[in-house]
């Protein structure tokens, strides 16, 4: 428990029906009864946990009626940070929230830092560090697919299934420690061939959430996708026509567009990170020059290349290297300006420069052919699971942090498993499986250091 009171705004500010003041911590119940004074009855000793109350604020120093709102009041520890909470409803704007928080501010309490209602309740122990991210997850998905696996992991469907398999390596954990420390005991000898066994059933639960991963970070942040070709091949109008808007300049001239153009756009349910680029080419510009530099950079960042041909002209020589440049990174080829054409003779071609590569014609200027890059797009997404409908019943890692500590505890299983067979000593084995238990704990927060809770809470907004 915390011997101070936090005070943020929880709302967005601006113009809104409600805007929300939250406070948490020892002083709520002072705080309140010293600037809210309610229509009706009672106080925060008197009401009970989780009411409503209508009432007013009000400046102590003169008396001043500063909103008429709503308080929420709740209880600890049965709250969402497990201390004593109270929000004050008040009207939307930033004005009447602005005025409410600098008074809770001048009644002792402290504005919180980004993350910190969540983190509280982290160490309240009302959510673990997986659902804790879950919540920031929740707050900035894409899309509803987005949605829907960031709140099974904020119910705890991914801590569930980290708590199933570290329970499974802990009768062998135990029964090896046993063996170091009691040797002359008389214990039932561990049945290695069966314990191999287990280890490797554990260890296939992780590859096969370690293989998801990727799809699973596509549905979290949206796939890093660069619309990259020649200029004036139609890339800004592919762009525009993605995003239904007139983004981005599109002219006739070669070269037009310079900076790159970045936009999120969830594609009937697929979440892309668009960036229209410079188009491709050696340049005297100086400016267009630092354009083409930006576009090899984000080209080098990026999940997937939407490269952009002219249809309506063979494939040039410089569109060979560049698809050469490219080597075997994913790739959809697009045959824009089709409505000019009504075929494309070097498909061929293509198709043996890049054989990873869809190949899709269309028209970003009628729209023609997108709907069949949404398909190719949504079955490379879903390349691992055909079936869609499985995004909201299962589980994805959708953290590289998560990744990251799932393939740590592979490689500490693998090497247990080798050991085991080689009949290695006890004492070693047990090192791997403790490399395995911890880092696996790590992804729920029973291992994690100071750190990395900074590292991660930080990264949360103000009020939550
Ligand atoms: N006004 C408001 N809306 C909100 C939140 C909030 O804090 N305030 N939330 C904040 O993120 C989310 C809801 N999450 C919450 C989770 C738990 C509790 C809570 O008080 N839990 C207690 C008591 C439950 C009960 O008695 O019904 C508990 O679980 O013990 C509150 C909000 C989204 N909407
Ligand atoms: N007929 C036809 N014209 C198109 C199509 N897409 C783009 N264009 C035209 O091609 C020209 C270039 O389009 P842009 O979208 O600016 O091309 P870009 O690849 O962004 O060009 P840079 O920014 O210079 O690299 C414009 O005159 C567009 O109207 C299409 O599908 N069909
Ligand atoms: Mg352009």
């Amino acid at each position: 428990m915390y011997n101070d009171t936090i005070v943020a705004i929880a709302t967005a500010l601006g113009a809104g029906g409600i805007g929300i003041v939250r406070i948490s911590g020892p002083d709520v119940r002072l705080i309140v009864s010293q600037i809210f004074r309610p229509r009706y009855a009672g106080t925060p000793d008197t009401w009970a946990s989780h009411t409503l109350h209508l009432g007013g604020v009000i400046r102590p120093s003169d008396g001043q009626v500063i909103d008429e709102i709503l308080l929420a009041w709740m209880k600890g520890p049965r709250t969402y940070t497990t201390e004593d909470v109270a929000e004050f409803h008040c009207h939307g704007g930033s004005v009447a929230v602005r005025e409410v928080m600098a008074l809770v501010l001048a009644c002792g309490a402290r504005p919180a830092e980004p993350g910190e209602f969540t983190r509280r309740a982290f160490l309240g122990g009302r959510l673990d560090l997986a659902q804790a991210e879950a919540v920031l997850d929740v707050i900035n998905a894409k899309t509803k697919d987005g949605l829907a696996v960031a709140v099974g992991q904020l119910r705890g469907k991914l801590s569930e299934r980290i708590t199933a398999l570290r329970a499974r390596l802990l009768p062998i954990m135990a029964h090896l420690e046993a063996m170091i420390d009691f040797p002359e005991e008389d214990l039932p000898d561990l049945d290695i061939a069966q314990t191999i066994t287990e280890l490797a059933a554990v260890r296939k639960e992780l590859v096969e959430l370690i293989r998801r991963a990727d799809t699973g970070q596509v549905l979290r942040e949206g796939w890093k996708t660069v619309i990259a070709g020649l200029p004036n091949v139609g890339k800004s109008s592919l762009l525009n026509a993605l995003l239904n808007e007139q983004r981005a300049i599109v002219t006739d001239i070669p070269g037009t567009t310079r900076d790159a153009i970045e936009e999120f756009i969830d594609l009937q349910g697929i979440p892309l990170r668009l960036v229209d680029t410079a188009g491709l080419r050696e340049t005297d510009d100086p400016i267009e020059q630092i354009g083409v530099e930006k576009t090899q950079q984000y080209l080098a960042n990026s999940d997937l290349v939407l490269l952009v041909l002219d249809a309506s002209r063979p494939l040039l020589p410089e569109e060979r290297s560049l698809i050469e440049s490219f080597g075997e990174r994913p790739m959809v080829v697009l045959l824009n300006k089709f409505d000019l054409v009504d075929h494309y003779d070097d498909e061929q071609r293509l198709r043996d420069l890049v054989p990873q590569a869809d190949i899709v014609p269309l028209s970003a200027r009628t729209g023609w052919g997108l709907d069949q890059l949404a398909e190719v797009l949504r079955r490379r997404v879903f390349a691992l699971n055909e079936d869609t409908a499985m995004v909201e019943r299962d589980l994805w890692i959708t953290r590289l942090r998560h990744r990251d500590s799932l393939v740590k505890a592979q490689d500490f299983l693998a090497q247990a498993e080798r050991d085991f067979r080689q009949g290695t000593a006890p004492d070693f084995i047990t090192i791997d499986l403790r490399g395995a238990w911890e880092v696996l704990g790590e992804i729920t927060g029973e291992t994690a250091s100071t750190d990395l809770l900074d590292q991660i809470f930080a990264s949360f907004c103000i009020g939550k």
